[in-house]
Order: structure tokens, then C-alpha cells, then sequence
């Protein structure tokens, strides 16, 4: 293989922090017919923004909510309050245009992607042509599901680059600035949850909650499972070895995507416990990627926070939504494009001829 042909499956991210143009951008946001500081972090999420895109004038265009779906062999331990059907049952809604997310992306706009990266069972292809506007369905599945933690690692390494590679190239071929990260996998708070304690060296009963609604007698015996997985591969520290021994395949084929995402520089909207996970681990492979990510919510699954403290994140929304999907970044679209139409079309002081003088 020639050099120039050889691509790694974790391509280098340089960062993008340039404090000449933060300090351009600040000062238009600091200039347009407003007190200073006044549209609070709409001005902080407009900079981001403004960084990412490398734009004095961002523009969102095209946005693409990626929806990845698989199955988790650690279910047989009882760790969800759901069967693992539910997972196959819900892309079908998905694509039927009647869940959550479904609904919400409609509402703005937003593209709806729904990759099966290793559901339990098959999908029917869809056609070429789809009208303007349907759920596009990606095949892309490395296994049936996921091997039981517990007894063993969830996945081999190969079929987790073979997902980290699905997810880079998935991102290659959609188009658009921006990528939504959703999810969807019965227990796969579990695997969230078991990444965020190894990678954060954090105490698995902090990071242990109900997912979609265990009671707490259910938590407890969750906890205790996820205590087992943890020892069973208590020599694994190593990030890629992390996601491989406790990951899911939706998981890591989402690290795939964020790392393209972040190499193109798109805006990353991350969603709740989950999509945040996976982030975490795309971070501990490249830690630039962070500087592409903007925090839809804080989910009230607890590990969220713990996690989001991680991450140095602040997130825009705190409603308590706790079910993924990708429901929380749709819901949160609207402030980042509110944020883009601020910097771009506000009048500064001098255009508008409105004075400066402060009394203060
Ligand atoms: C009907 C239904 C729709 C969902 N949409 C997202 N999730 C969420 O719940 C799952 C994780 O929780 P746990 O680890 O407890 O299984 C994921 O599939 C997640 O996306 C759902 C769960 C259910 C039951
Ligand atoms: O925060 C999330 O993403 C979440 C929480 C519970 C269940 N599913 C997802």
C-alpha cells in the first residue's frame, strides 16, 4: 500500500482552536444592538458554532440525524426493563415516521438516518428512490447483536473497527454541516454506563440508573451485573479494548461517525446518556473531537451528569427527558439555528446607528 492510499481507521484530528477568530467573532456578537452579554449562552453557542464551521456567518445546511441501532447480548442478564425486541420493533417505527424522533426531526427539517449496525434481526432493503423527506434505512450490520459481557467481550476487535469504519464511511457519504447522534439498542444504558465508569474510573453504582424504567430493585440487580462485566475485564483499560469488551455495536459505529464528523468539521449534536458515551470514547482516541461537540441536554438518567462533567460539557437543555433516540438534539435544533441567525443577521451598533453609551 502507497502512503498517500493509506488511511487509518482513527485518522488524526488537529484542533481548530484559533484565538484570533474567537476573538473576531466575539466582537461582532459584542457589537450587534444589544447589551453586552445579554443573549447570555445563545452568545456562547454561536461562537462554537462560528468555530466549528470557521464562519463569521454560519450557516446550517442540511442536517442529518443519524439514528444507530443494535442489540446487546448482556440483556439475558436482566438488565433492562425492556425485551431486546424492542429495539427491531422501534426502527420500524422509526421509519414509519411515528416515534419521537421521528416527529421532532420532521418538525425541523431534519434528515432522518436509521442504521442497523447489528440488530437481531434483518430489515427488508428499501428502494433507491425514496420520496423527498422519508427515513432513509442503512444496512450496516457487523453481527446480530452483541455477545453477553458478562461472560465474555461484547464484540472481537475486528468487528469494532468494522463499525468504526461502517461509521466513518456512513458520514462520508451524507451530506450536510451537521450530524444529530441517536441511538437505539434495549440496554444499552448498560454499555453507556459500564464505558463511563472504566473510562472515568468512576464507582459503577454512580453511573447505574433505571434506562427505561427499572425499578430499584432493578437498578440494584443492574448495578450488581454491570459489577460482574466490570471484573471480568478488569485488565482492559485501553479505550478501543474498553469499547470492544463493554460497548455495543451501535455504540461503536457511532464512534466511527463522530470521528468523520470531527475530521470534516460538522457540527456535532449530541444527545443524552448514550450518544454521550460514545463520544467519550471518540474522545479518548482523538481529543479534538470535543471541540466539534455542542450538548443537546442533561438526561436524567444519573450517569449523564457524571458523564457530562467528563466531558467539560454544558448542555442547553435540562427537562428531564431520559429516552434517547436522538429526541433530545432534535428538540434542541432550533436554539443552534436561533444562534447562526443571531451572528449572521443582527445589526451592529454602527449599521443600525444606535449608540453605545452606557451610564453603568
Ligand atoms: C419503547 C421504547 C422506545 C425507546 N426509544 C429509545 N429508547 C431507549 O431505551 C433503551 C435503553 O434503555 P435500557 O438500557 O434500559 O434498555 C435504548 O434503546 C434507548 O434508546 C427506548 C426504549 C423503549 C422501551
Ligand atoms: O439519556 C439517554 O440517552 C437515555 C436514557 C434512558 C434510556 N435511553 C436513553
Amino acid at each position: 500500500m502507497s502512503d498517500t492510499s493509506f488511511s487509518p481507521l482513527i485518522p488524526p484530528i488537529a484542533s481548530i482552536d484559533d484565538a484570533a477568530f474567537r476573538h473576531q467573532v466575539q466582537q461582532l456578537l459584542d457589537n450587534k444592538t444589544k447589551p453586552l452579554g445579554s443573549l447570555g449562552l445563545l452568545e456562547s453557542l454561536a461562537l462554537r458554532i462560528a468555530c466549528i464551521l470557521g464562519s463569521t456567518q454560519p450557516r446550517l445546511v442540511d442536517p442529518q440525524m443519524v439514528v444507530f441501532a443494535a442489540d446487546h447480548g448482556l440483556v439475558a442478564q436482566g438488565v433492562s426493563a425492556y425485551p431486546a425486541d424492542v429495539t427491531w420493533q422501534m426502527v420500524g417505527n422509526f421509519l414509519a415516521g411515528g416515534a419521537a424522533v421521528s416527529v421532532l426531526s420532521r418538525q425541523h427539517g431534519v434528515a432522518l438516518n436509521v442504521v442497523d449496525c447489528g440488530v437481531a434481526r434483518d430489515f427488508e432493503p428499501q428502494a433507491d428512490a425514496l420520496p423527498p423527506g422519508a427515513p432513509r434505512l442503512w444496512l450496516r450490520k457487523i453481527a446480530p447483536g452483541t455477545q453477553d459481557s458478562s461472560l465474555g467481550p461484547a464484540m472481537t476487535m475486528a468487528q469494532c473497527e468494522a463499525a468504526i469504519a461502517n461509521g466513518r464511511a456512513l458520514l462520508q457519504a451524507l451530506p450536510g454541516n451537521a450530524l444529530l447522534l441517536g441511538e437505539m439498542g434495549i440496554g444499552n444504558t448498560s454499555s453507556a454506563s459500564l464505558l463511563l465508569a472504566r473510562l472515568c474510573n468512576l464507582d459503577v453504582e454512580t453511573v447505574t440508573g433505571a434506562g427505561t424504567g427499572l425499578s430499584g430493585e432493578g437498578v440494584a440487580r443492574k448495578a450488581a451485573v454491570l459489577r460482574r462485566v466490570l471484573a471480568r475485564h478488569a485488565d482492559v483499560q485501553e479505550p478501543l479494548a474498553v469499547l470492544a469488551a463493554m460497548g455495543g455495536l451501535e455504540v461503536a459505529t457511532m464512534v466511527g461517525a463522530v470521528l468523520q464528523a470531527a475530521l470534516e468539521r460538522r457540527v456535532i449534536v449530541v444527545d443524552g446518556f448514550i450518544t454521550s458515551a460514545a463520544v467519550l470514547v471518540a474522545s479518548r482516541l482523538q481529543p479534538a473531537v470535543l471541540e466539534r461537540c455542542v450538548y443537546a441536554h442533561r438526561s436524567g438518567e444519573p450517569g449523564h451528569s457524571h458523564l457530562l462533567a467528563a466531558l467539560q460539557a454544558q448542555p442547553l437543555l435540562d427537562w428531564q427527558l431520559r429516552l434517547g433516540e436522538g429526541s433530545g438534539a432534535a428538540l434542541a435544533w432550533p436554539l443552534l439555528e436561533s444562534a447562526c441567525a443571531m451572528l449572521r443577521d443582527m445589526a451592529s451598533f454602527a449599521s443600525a446607528g444606535v449608540s453605545t453609551q452606557s451610564n453603568a
